[in-house]
């Protein structure tokens, strides 16, 4: 059984309870045990996992987050810097999904985030448990 970390910036709250509802339902039915750790945005989830990978706890980690675009740059920022950090995570060979959302308005992230839907929460959780195999096999 794989120690699954979720790190969550939790910006909307209602889009991230469905995000980590399909990504727990998705570790769970894998038979892994999933831990959440809760950070304010998504440009804080890449320390978080870099903090929580020194530990040596966890076997794999599930970033989710919203990003939905404002009036100003920021948007660039917060989507590009966010998976530019979890991208160079990766690289480094920890097992990673990134489940973090960045989408035009809020319609487009509830269809996202919706375990009903198009489960993207869910979908993150697979890929770090896929990555995690590929790491096992190449030990
Ligand atoms: N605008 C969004 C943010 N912005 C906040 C940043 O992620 C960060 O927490 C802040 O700049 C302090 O370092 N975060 C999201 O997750 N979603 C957004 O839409
Ligand atoms: C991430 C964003 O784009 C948003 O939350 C920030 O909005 P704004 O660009 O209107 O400040």
């Amino acid at each position: 059984m794989a120690r699954v970390l979720i790190v969550e910036a939790r910006f909307y709250d209602h889009l991230n309870d469905m995000l980590i509802a399909g990504a727990r339902a998705a570790i769970e039915e894998a038979g892994h045990q999933a831990e959440i750790v809760t950070v304010p945005g998504a440009l804080e989830i890449p320390g978080a996992i870099a903090l929580a990978a020194e530990t040596g706890r966890y076997d794999a980690y599930v970033a989710l987050g919203v990003v939905i675009r404002g009036e100003t740059y920021h948007f660039e920022i917060v989507a590009n810097e966010s998976a530019r950090g979890v991208m160079a995570l990766t690289m480094d060979g920890l097992p990673i999904g990134n489940g973090i959302l960045t989408t035009e308005d809020e319609a487009q992230a509830i269809r996202r985030a919706d375990p009903g839907q198009l489960d993207k929460g869910g979908g993150a959780a697979l890929a770090a448990l896929a990555m995690l195999k590929l790491r096992e096999r190449f030990a």
